[in-house]
């Protein structure tokens, strides 16, 4: 999907709202474990109810992963299910991958040819090499962590390198790489103070944010300073939406949980753009 296409697709539906899809097979409404791909069978049903109040959806690879070959097959039958049923919705592989050159273009391969995501998150550490092959394929953007939501953050990511945080040299040192266009930021809404900072940096890339809903993180401070005049936020909660109800109405709980962060959003976006 190009960032046109986001844009387009953030103005219409009045909303910058990702839902993570990190399945937990133990918090799932347990009627659903008697289907023959239960993760599926729930994704489907999330996606369905809330595909009109958010523009991304992310599932987080570990929670397919932990299930072997069937979370494998579960995570494609929902990519593909998000695909051709809901074309304009953007999507985001959160594997927070990161490796040399011909690996990284695997991973790639992996997960814009074979899966066809738009989207991967990648670990920026192993430098140049390791995210310029992810860069080089048209319309899919590589989102690299930035200042990421957890503490663990202020252990290395905070840290003064040549008297400047880590974080920021990660940031302007990717900005140089070949077909930066194509990179956005994962930035934690639990670290809302740094957002005026990071925007100065990159004022037109897109952040991804996520720390709204289970890990305390508030959409309004964030807004504050990370919104550009194109929005250029994708704000991300995940259990605080799939895992609102374990019962029969999960589906409707989590269309209820969406639709609270989409309003909050449409009435910032009034008052501000
Ligand atoms: O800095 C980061 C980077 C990634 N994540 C991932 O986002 C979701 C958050 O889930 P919640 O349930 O809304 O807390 C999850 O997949 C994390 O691995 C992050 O939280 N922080």
């Amino acid at each position: 999907m190009t960032t046109q296409q986001l844009l387009e697709q953030i103005k219409k539906k009045n909303s910058f709202l990702c839902i993570g899809l990190d399945v937990d097979m133990t918090k799932i409404p347990s009627f659903l474990l008697k289907e023959e791909d239960p993760i599926f069978s729930f994704n489907k049903a999330i996606i369905d109810a809330t595909h009109d109040v958010a523009v991304a959806y992310k599932p987080n690879i570990a929670f397919y992963e932990a299930y072997g070959i069937k979370g494998w097959e579960s995570l494609k039958k929902t990519i593909d299910y998000i695909n051709q049923n809901y074309p304009e919705l953007y999507t985001i592989a959160d594997a927070k991958r990161g490796d040399i050159g011909n690996t990284a273009t695997m991973y790639a391969k992996a997960f814009f040819e074979d899966m066809e995501f738009d989207s991967v998150t990648v670990a920026p550490y192993m430098g140049k090499d390791s995210v310029e092959p992810f860069l080089t394929f048209e319309n899919k953007h590589t989102i690299l962590l930035a200042l990421t939501s957890n503490e663990g953050a202020f252990d290395f990511q905070t840290q003064l390198i040549e008297g400047k945080p880590l974080y920021q040299k990660v940031i302007e040192k990717s900005q140089t790489y070949n077909n930066a266009d194509n990179l956005m930021y994962v930035v934690g809404a639990t670290k809302a103070e740094y957002f005026k900072e990071i925007r100065n940096i990159v004022p037109h890339s897109f952040l991804l944010v996520p720390g709204v809903g289970a890990q305390g993180g508030s959409l309004q401070d964030v807004c504050q300073y990370g919104l550009n005049d194109q929005v250029g936020l994708l704000i991300n909660s995940s259990r605080g939406i799939i895992f609102a109800s374990n019962k029969e109405d999960f589906a409707e709980k989590a269309r209820e949980q969406a639709l609270l962060l989409q309003r909050e959003m449409s009435d910032i976006l009034k008052e501000r753009l």
